[in-house]
């Protein structure tokens, strides 16, 4: 028997596409099947599983967790939404492409394994004279994933792509998201009115372009993307589930649903920041002066310390400068700390 085949029978079985991508860390044969009610299935790869239901379709959705791997309540609700799919419970009517990044790091209950992977995309997984290692491999691999996924799609399906992270640090807003830069095109109410549907009711707007799994989709496909951090990192089976419901719920209708209606924008229901800069280490010797429990969107008065680099101290330029995650164990030349402020001119949302 084929490996494909000898997979095939327990997944339609049991939909149990996470246990088959962390058996197969990094390679899975790529093969097909159909459900009863004519969704077609295909498995790409490890942790990349598309859905394509029958009929046409306006949605073209793309929902990745464990692009770090100790990141298991996003692992844990797209577990669950791909099972439901699997065994006929969740009728599709968009195409839906899961994705669980790094299968390796789950097992590990690490980050990463050798490398940040959420440092890698948009080309960045191959540079010259860099010698390629696992991570690089899949973020090129995970990028030609997306690109064929919504070059198969309907052009004018809209495209969305939803990166689900938890953060290391606990948070005074404890969902918040992301918003990839934007080239000065303008954000989204409709997204935000989703992210609030989500129980995400904080947006961090990027002034610059980043190596992210968002970024890469936002820019390189037009597609709405967003970093979505949905609390705190547990391990799994200590993640209260029940702060998830309304992530659930609301994906759930997205891929389900034909059209979805959400709450009427109001700019009151939100929280939107502006990053201000990004922090990166430069040097062995870096440091933050407050605790491993300061809490992301911690502010602080203008001239009070964020972080030393070696020689360099950065200080907080305006009042209220907030820190979101700060991290200095990071490699030498990338991002230890963001920081955000309120965002002032709104004008740009539509
Ligand atoms: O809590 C932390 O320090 C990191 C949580 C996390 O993985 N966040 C993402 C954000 C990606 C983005 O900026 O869009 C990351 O650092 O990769
Ligand atoms: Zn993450």
């Amino acid at each position: 028997m084929s490996a494909n085949l000898s997979y095939l029978n327990e997944l339609k079985q049991n939909g149990d596409f996470l246990t088959l991508s962390r058996n197969n860390e990094w390679h899975l044969d790529a093969s097909a099947f159909t459900l009863d009610n004519g969704t077609a299935v295909t498995v790409h790869d490890t942790g990349v599983i598309e859905f394509q239901p029958k009929g046409i379709t306006t949605k073209d959705v793309v929902l990745s967790s464990a692009i770090h791997g100790n990141e298991t309540a996003p692992i844990e609700i797209c577990d669950e939404l791909i099972k439901r799919i699997i065994s006929g419970d969740l009728q599709l009517a968009q195409r839906a492409l899961f994705i669980f990044g790094n299968p390796q790091s789950i097992n590990i209950g690490k980050r990463f394994i050798g490398e940040n992977l959420n440092r890698l995309f948009n080309g960045h997984h191959t540079v010259e004279g860099v010698p390629m290692n696992n991570e690089r491999v899949r973020a090129a691999k995970l990028e030609q994933y997306v690109s064929d996924f919504y070059y198969r799609g309907s052009q004018v399906s809209q495209r969305c792509h939803y990166d689900l992270h938890t953060a290391i640090r606990g948070s005074k807003n404890d969902k918040f998201a992301v918003y990839p830069f934007l080239h000065g095109k303008p954000w989204k109410k409709a997204q935000l009115q989703f992210l609030l549907s989500c129980g995400v009711n904080t947006v961090l707007m990027m002034k610059s372009a980043a190596t992210t799994f968002s970024y890469y989709s936002s820019f390189v496909h037009g597609a709405d993307s967003f970093t979505v951090e949905l609390g705190q990192v547990k391990p799994f089976g200590e993640n209260d589930m029940s702060r998830f419901e309304k992530t659930k719920q609301t994906l759930t209708a997205l891929i389900s649903q034909k059209e979805v209606i959400y709450k009427e924008f109001d700019a009151s229901d939100f929280e939107l920041f502006s990053v201000h800069r990004s922090i990166n280490r430069t040097e062995h010797v870096f440091s933050f002066p407050f605790s491993d429990d300061a809490e992301n969107f911690t502010g602080f008065a203008k001239g009070e310390l964020l972080a030393t680099d070696g020689q360099t101290c950065y200080y907080a330029e305006v009042d209220g400068e907030a820190i979101i995650f700060p991290n200095a164990d990071v490699a030498l030349g990338q991002r230890a700390l963001l920081t955000v402020i309120p965002l002032k001119n709104t004008d740009n949302i539509i």
